[in-house]
């Protein structure tokens, strides 16, 4: 049976970013791609774009170590709209306005302000290397890398600028976020043999030097409300291509972040609310076998 089976979970969102969080820091045991899958089930489960599981510290000082798992049971390096839900959850219990977790990714710091509702959490350090991301081939210079579609005379979306937030990113700069259809285009281009690890798909619209608009195709989870980590790397991709400051608003389609790529230590800082929705107890018959 799974360690998931009438465990508590809570369900929240992070600026419409569907996230359920797990607290299973008093068990060893191991949530598995197959249990993901079952909670993300639209029959009785927990429909979710982000599972965030938090297991016992492995370092001190470190308040969980925390798996993210998208809805296709897939694992995620980064999840910042997760994490404030998650830093939500347990600043309201414990009544700290600080805490430090780990992910795949490395360590976040995250503290409750700049006002009472909002939540920032440090996303760490972009990278841009080509195996970093990763790229399965050689772009020295990843501000815009070679890859379209549509016709090769007249292509729909081209040349994005590519980071890792501790997960892959793709970004296409367009004049309107909503005149693409990225739910088809969204697929094609998380799977494009470019990326080995596949990629998260985003189309931005830079408004003025401190506003950007974005929508993005998650990858392992699809079309979403918003995506945190997409946020941070459309900044940092637009600071670094001189078209906006290094502190912007994001508009998401289900909110805005306030994101600023930090310049004493290449740090990016997310800063957004978090939601409660409800919580419950999973259903055990959501993790028997078929048959
Ligand atoms: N919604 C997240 C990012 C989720 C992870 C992503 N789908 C991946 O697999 O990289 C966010 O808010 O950052």
């Amino acid at each position: 049976m799974s360690a998931l089976a009438n465990h508590a979970f809570a369900k929240m969102n992070g600026i419409g970013n569907e996230i359920v969080v797990v607290d299973m820091r008093d068990s060893t045991a191991k949530v598995t791609p197959d249990d993901a899958r079952a909670v993300a089930s639209a029959r009785g489960g927990v429909p979710y774009d982000q599972l965030m599981v938090l297991q016992k510290p492995r370092l001190d000082g470190t308040e969980a170590f925390i798996s993210i798992y998208n809805n296709d049971g897939s694992e995620a390096g980064a999840c910042g709209n997760g994490m404030r839900c998650v830093v939500r959850r347990i600043f309201e219990k414990s009544g700290q306005t600080t805490a430090t977790f780990e992910t795949a990714a490395g360590l976040l710091n995250a503290w409750r302000g700049p006002a009472p509702d909002l939540y920032t959490v440090d996303m760490g350090a972009p990278k841009f290397g080509w195996q970093d991301i990763p790229l399965a081939e050689e772009f020295r210079d990843t501000r815009y890398i070679e890859l379209q579609i549509g016709p090769i005379d007249n292509p729909i979306l081209h040349s994005p600028s590519v980071v890792s937030m501790g997960n892959p990113h793709a970004i296409f700069w367009v004049e309107d976020v909503n005149a693409h259809d990225l739910e088809r285009f969204g697929p094609l281009l998380e799977n494009h043999p470019i990326f080995p690890e596949r990629a998260n798909i985003t189309l931005a619209h830079i408004v003025d030097r401190d506003h950007i608009t974005i929508r993005t195709w998650e990858r392992g989870a699809g079309l979403t409300r918003a995506c945190g980590s997409a946020a941070c790397a459309t900044a940092v991709a637009a600071a670094r291509l001189k078209r906006t400051e290094r502190k912007v608003e994001i508009t998401l389609p289900g909110g805005k972040l306030g994101i600023e790529w930090r310049e004493r230590d290449d740090h990016v800082l997310m800063t957004g609310t978090a939601t409660f929705e409800f919580e419950g107890n999973f259903d055990p018959a959501l993790f028997a076998p078929a048959g």
